[in-house]
């Protein structure tokens, strides 16, 4: 049999498998019980959150040959077909590479006939944000009667470039990042399908480490398995994504507040290394201050929490004795110096400099 990578492997088929997103699922879900089925959707989010998955299982809900369905049998000639896309009454388009106008008419000159064997004629524009000003004009005109038998889903990872007219006539759906704690829970399930074991402090990084992405994570994943077969180690993520533990971050970030400039230089050292990616370091810092000053204003954040979790007490303490002025000080001078840096010689010289100045605050 051939290789599946893990994204592709693992791509949910059913609303029920989607990770987060649950507003989003219940009304899409909600609105096919109701029979309230809309002609056209538009799903925004940034990459790897869920559009493309989202839209296809819809597109088999409204499909199925047995009925309009939240849950698609995914045994019927149709279900089956378009998992292997190559149904043709659901036509994927790729808007990045179709941009211009004759393209999109050449798509839209295929509405008007009915649908050849489902119940519509499903277009899923994906980048709909690349099309040109014609092609959209062109595209308005139908959306604004479409014919009864065709449905459109859209996905877009900038919808602030989608004009307005287009908006106006879509359902909008708004997919946000998943949160760590989404993240971690979806990929240690993947693992123990796959009988993959991991340490758990691997399984936090990759899980922070992909910023909301779903699919970052599993080729993370992916690119660790490659190199640890049964057991990813802590030490294979660090060197594989250029980051660190949360240990040493914490203790970059103890020493500059105890205005040790031994030890953060140490500590600096100790994370050098050819994979090290420099921007990642600041942003981590930054993840921390932001972290004790909500500790400090909001201290509920800890209930159920992951992140720095070894080191909760230690927060505490630093959040109780620095005032929230001091915390947003280290926040905006980091901030604003990570701005800055690429000005800067060299990455590190830039990092070595905001280091030396908020030691000094
Ligand atoms: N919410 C999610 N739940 C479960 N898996 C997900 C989710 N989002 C993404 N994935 C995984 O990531 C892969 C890519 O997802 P998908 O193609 O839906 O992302 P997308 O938002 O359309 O991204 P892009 O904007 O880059 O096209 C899927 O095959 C799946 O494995
Ligand atoms: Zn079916």
């Amino acid at each position: 049999m051939t290789y599946k990578i893990l994204a592709r492997k693992w791509r949910p088929q059913k609303f029920s498998q989607v990770c987060g997103h649950e507003y989003v699922i219940k009304a899409i879900t909600n609105s096919i019980k109701l029979n309230k089925i809309h002609h056209a959707w538009i799903f925004s989010g940034n990459r790897g959150t869920g559009k493309t998955t989202i839209a296809r299982i819809l597109a088999k809900s409204l499909s199925c040959d047995y009925s309009i369905t939240e849950n698609p049998c995914r045994k019927c000639f149709i279900c089956k077909n378009i998992e292997k896309h190559c149904f043709s009454d659901f036509i994927e388009v790729d808007g990045a590479s179709k941009t211009k106008v004759e393209d999109i008419k050449e798509m839209l000159s295929t509405v008007f006939y009915s649908p050849l064997q489902g119940r519509f004629k499903i277009y899923l524009i994906d980048e709909i944000h690349m099309l040109s000003k014609h092609s959209f004009n062109a595209l308005l005109k139908i959306l604004e009667e479409p014919p009864k038998h065709v449905k459109f889903i859209f996905a877009t990872t900038e919808i602030e470039k989608v004009p307005n007219t287009i908006l106006s006539r879509c359902l909008i759906f708004k997919l946000n990042d998943l949160n760590f704690i989404e993240i971690y829970n979806f990929i240690s399930k993947i693992l123990k399908k796959e009988n993959i074991k991991i340490e758990p402090e691997a399984l936090k990084i990759i899980s922070n480490y992909s910023l909301g992405s779903i699919r970052d994570a599993l080729n993370f994943l992916e690119q660790s398995i490659y190199i640890d077969n049964k057991k990813i180690l802590t030490s294979t993520i660090i060197n594989l994504l250029g980051t660190f533990n949360e240990e040493i971050i914490f203790k970059i970030t103890q020493s500059i507040i105890k205005k040790n400039i031994t030890n953060t230089f140490k500590k600096l050292k100790q994370c050098e290394s050819s994979y090290f990616n420099w921007d990642y370091l600041l942003e981590e810092i930054l993840k921390i201050f932001h972290f004790i000053s909500m500790i400090k204003l909001y201290p509920s954040i800890l209930k159920n929490n992951y992140y720095m979790s070894s080191f909760e007490n230690e927060l505490l303490k630093i959040a109780k004795k620095l005032s929230f002025n001091q915390l947003k000080l280290y926040y905006k001078t980091i901030l604003h110096g990570r701005s800055l840096i690429h000005l800067a010689p060299t990455k590190k010289i830039g990092i070595e400099m905001l280091l030396l100045e908020i030691l000094h605050l």
